[in-house]
C-alpha cells in the first residue's frame, strides 16, 4: 500500500480539511486538474461501499453512480460533497461515471471515532444548517447531546438549529430555556401537526438532521421528504439486497430547491480536534474580546481559566452573565467524553 507520494498532491482536503491550509511549500507545483474541464458537477447523496450515488447538477430527478477515480487515492468523499464527473454520466442501469475532483468544502459535519473506525471522519459536507433533534419527553431530553451537537456545529461551520419535538408530551420551555441565551432558532413540533417551521428552515438549502434514537427524526424526515424510504432504499441500496452501510443520505425536498441529510447511526460527534476558541470564533461578539484572553485559554473562566477575558467582558457590562454561563456549558461538552452524554 502506497501512502502519500504523488497521492498527496492530487488532494488538498484529507479528514482534517476546512480549516487547515496546505503549509508553505505543500502547494502542488502544476495544477493537474485542467484535464477535466468538462466534468459535470455534482452533488452526492449517498455513499455505500466503494461507490458513491450522485445528482448531477443537483437536480432532485437525477441520479449517477460513480466510482473514485484513481487519481484521487484515498480523499475522503461524503455526502453533502460537490463534485466533478466524468465517463458514463447517463446514470442508466450499469452505468458507472467516476469523480475526479471534489471541491473545497464550506463545512464539516463530524462523526465520533467508535469500535469499529478509531477516526473522526466526516459524514456530511457542505450542509449550511445543523438540526438538533430533540423530544421533550419519551426519551427525556438531554442536554449532554445538543450541547456536543452545538459544539460540532460552531467548529464545523454549520449554524445550528434546536428542534424540540413531541411537544403534545411537554412543555418545550423549561428545556428549551437553556439555550435562550444562545441566539439558537428553535422550531417545535407536535404529533398530529405539519412541522411547517421546519419546512421553512430547510427550505432551499442543505441541512442536516441529527438526533438520538426514539426522538422522532424519521417521522420528521418522511413528513419533509414523503418518500424518503424509497429514496433511502435507492440511494444506499437497500431493497437490491444490499448491505448497507450508509451513515448519511441526503433527500431531495419535493417542491423546494433543498436537501435534508438524514445521519441514521449517527450518536455523537467527533470534538477531540476542536479548540475551544474555535467554538467560540462562531459568536461573532465575542469573537475578538478572546483576542485578550492568555494563550491556552479555555474560557471556562475561575478557577480553570482565571485570567480569561470573558469575565472581563461581563464586568464591563458588555456581555450578560447568562450569556456567558450558556457559552461556557457548552465549552464544558469539549471536556465530557461522549459517552458520558
Ligand atoms: N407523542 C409523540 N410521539 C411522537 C412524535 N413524533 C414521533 N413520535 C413517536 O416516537 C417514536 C419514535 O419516532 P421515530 O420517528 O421512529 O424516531 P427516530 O428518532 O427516527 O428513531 P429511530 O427510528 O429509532 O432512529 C414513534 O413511536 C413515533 O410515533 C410526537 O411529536 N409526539
Ligand atoms: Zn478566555
Amino acid at each position: 500500500m502506497t501512502r502519500g507520494g504523488g497521492r498527496g498532491q492530487t488532494s488538498r482536503l484529507d479528514e482534517s480539511d476546512v480549516r487547515v491550509r496546505p503549509g508553505r511549500g505543500t502547494r502542488p507545483r502544476s495544477k493537474r486538474r485542467p484535464e477535466h474541464a468538462d466534468a459535470t458537477p455534482a452533488m452526492v447523496v449517498g455513499v455505500d461501499r466503494g461507490r458513491w450515488t450522485c445528482a448531477p447538477d443537483e437536480d432532485p430527478e437525477r441520479r449517477v453512480v460513480a466510482m473514485r477515480a484513481r487519481e484521487l487515492g484515498r480523499t475522503p468523499v461524503v455526502v453533502g460533497d460537490r463534485v466533478g464527473l466524468v465517463g458514463d454520466v447517463s446514470g442508466g442501469d450499469d452505468s458507472l461515471a467516476r469523480i475526479v475532483r471534489v471541491a473545497d468544502r464550506s463545512s464539516v459535519l463530524r462523526r465520533t471515532a467508535d469500535d469499529t473506525d478509531p477516526y473522526e471522519r466526516v459524514v456530511v459536507a457542505n450542509a449550511s444548517h445543523l438540526v438538533i433533534v430533540t423530544s421533550l419527553a419519551d426519551p427525556p431530553p438531554r442536554t449532554g447531546f445538543v450541547d456536543r451537537a452545538l459544539v460540532a456545529a460552531y467548529a464545523g461551520g454549520l449554524e445550528p438549529v434546536l428542534c424540540l419535538t413531541k411537544a403534545d408530551l411537554a412543555d418545550p420551555e423549561p428545556f428549551a430555556a437553556q439555550y435562550a441565551e444562545l441566539d439558537l432558532p428553535r422550531v417545535v413540533t407536535r404529533a398530529g401537526e405539519d412541522p411547517a417551521a421546519l419546512r421553512e428552515v430547510v427550505a432551499d438549502r442543505v441541512t442536516a438532521l441529527v438526533g438520538h434514537s426514539g426522538v422522532g427524526k424519521s417521522t420528521l424526515v418522511n413528513q419533509l421528504v414523503p418518500d424518503a424510504d424509497r429514496a433511502v432504499g435507492e440511494v444506499s441500496g437497500v431493497g437490491k439486497g444490499r448491505h448497507t452501510s450508509t451513515s448519511a443520505v441526503a433527500l431531495a425536498l419535493p417542491g423546494a430547491r433543498g436537501w435534508v441529510v438524514d445521519t441514521p447511526g449517527v450518536r455523537s460527534f467527533g470534538l477531540a480536534h476542536i479548540a475551544p476558541d474555535d467554538v467560540v470564533a462562531a459568536f461573532g461578539d465575542l469573537a475578538a474580546a478572546i483576542e485578550e484572553c492568555p494563550r491556552g485559554c479555555g474560557h471556562l473562566g475561575p478557577p480553570a481559566d482565571p485570567e480569561c477575558a470573558l469575565d472581563g467582558e461581563v464586568a464591563a457590562g458588555r456581555l450578560s452573565p447568562a450569556r456567558l454561563e450558556a457559552l461556557r456549558r457548552v465549552l464544558e461538552a469539549l471536556r465530557t467524553p461522549a459517552w458520558e452524554t
